[in-house]
């Protein structure tokens, strides 16, 4: 088992990652001071592989859980979705010490957040991610949020969980693609933090992929170690935090144009990625070399390049209502080596197209 901590201050938490972890979650419960009366909320894919069996544990800590099932997908992410979840917890009877369980992958995680954060101003939440991609990025740092028909995670909230727990049992059990999405992500912080992460990466991309248990923990616990030392200097993204937002401006404008439901947001962070690497080169931040890389660890880890279903205009328009947008100036993070991002406000209209033309097929 290892154990990272986010530190911010009174409000530092654990994450704790391995096999076997229930006692270390039904210990954490028992001293929280929850009230008896909590919300298990899960999806149609994971609730039937595991939610009873977290529910139990629950009860064994003396917190009786009521288990809500939304549809599997992103467009559960939504507005209409939350309401339904503040309807239940009204329903309940859930109280301000009651916590909100959030047991599945990004999306189950990002919504049931938002809830905690805004049903009575904040009740108490926990993150049990299920998926690569929630355990290594969306369950870590507080980013809370639903999407809006005009961009992705538009209306949200900068909220910190009590505690993470990732039982790594849990991932044999999803469909593949489920599973390894969060590669993407992964990848993503070689690119903007560690460059020995990404050779390690690139070194034991076959180990990676048959999901070997040494391989995939020290995966996980070095993604949120390098996401938790981000977020502790920068919780609500004044500066440094963007970092994380490596690829991320194409891949919400792909995700947009795709209706949410073509790519994972992995698959769409991996596109994002070799855009904004290509015009870190146009820019003259990045080697060619480096780019290449860059597009075969991409490649090598099953992820995608180019985006089907997308016209360049499209994306372009789309750019404008990303969240690093200020002023109509994008700010871009782009590479300027393996290991090293900055951001960019300069990029001209026409290298982002030619990009933009490049990835979309
Ligand atoms: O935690 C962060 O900060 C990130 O940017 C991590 C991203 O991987 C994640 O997809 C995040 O939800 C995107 O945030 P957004 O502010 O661009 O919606
Ligand atoms: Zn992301």
């Amino acid at each position: 088992m290892r154990k990272v901590m986010v530190e911010l201050g009174a409000r530092s938490y654990p994450i704790v990652i391995g096999s076997g972890i229930d006692n270390e979650i039904i210990s954490f419960v028992r001293t929280a001071g929850y009230s008896a009366h909590g919300m298990i909320v899960t999806d149609t894919n994971v609730g039937p592989l595991c939610a009873d069996r977290i529910a139990a544990l629950f009860t064994d800590a003396g917190v009786h859980t009521e288990i809500v099932t939304i549809p599997a997908g992103e467009p559960s992410k939504s507005l209409a979705q939350a309401n339904d979840l503040f309807t239940s917890a009204i329903e309940l009877g859930l109280d301000r010490q009651s916590p909100i369980i959030a047991l599945g992958g990004g999306v189950v995680g990002d919504l049931t957040g938002f809830v905690a954060a805004t049903y009575m101003r904040g009740v108490p939440f926990l993150q049990m991610p299920t998926s690569l991609l929630a355990q290594v990025d969306s369950s870590v740092g507080g980013k809370v949020a639903v999407n809006h028909p005009l961009g992705k995670n538009l209306i949200g909230a900068f909220y910190q969980p009590d505690a993470v727990f990732m039982d790594l049992d849990l991932l044999r059990t999803l469909p593949r693609r489920e599973i390894f999405s969060g590669l993407g992500e992964i990848i993503k912080y070689g690119i903007i933090y560690d460059a020995d992460f990404f050779a390690w990466l690139e070194e034991h991309c076959a180990d990676v992929l048959a999901l070997e248990p040494t391989g995939a923990t020290h995966i996980i616990a070095r993604s949120c170690e390098i996401k938790a030392n981000v977020v502790r200097q920068d919780e609500r993204e004044g500066g440094l935090r963007r970092i994380l937002n490596f690829g991320h401006t194409i891949a919400h404008a792909v995700e947009k144009e795709t209706g949410y439901v073509r790519y994972r947001h992995g698959e769409a962070v991996a596109i994002g990625m070799a855009g904004a690497a290509a015009i870190s080169v146009q820019m003259g931040l990045l080697a060619e070399d480096d780019r290449v890389r860059i597009s075969e660890l991409i490649r090598a880890m099953e992820l995608p390049l180019t985006a089907g279903g997308v016209t360049a205009d499209a994306m372009y328009a789309d750019l404008f209502h990303d969240k690093k947008t200020v002023g109509g100036r994008i700010h871009w993070v782009l590479a300027e080596g393996i290991g090293r991002v900055s951001i960019h406000d300069d990029v001209p209209e026409a290298v982002i197209r030619k990009i933009l033309l490049g990835l979309s097929s």
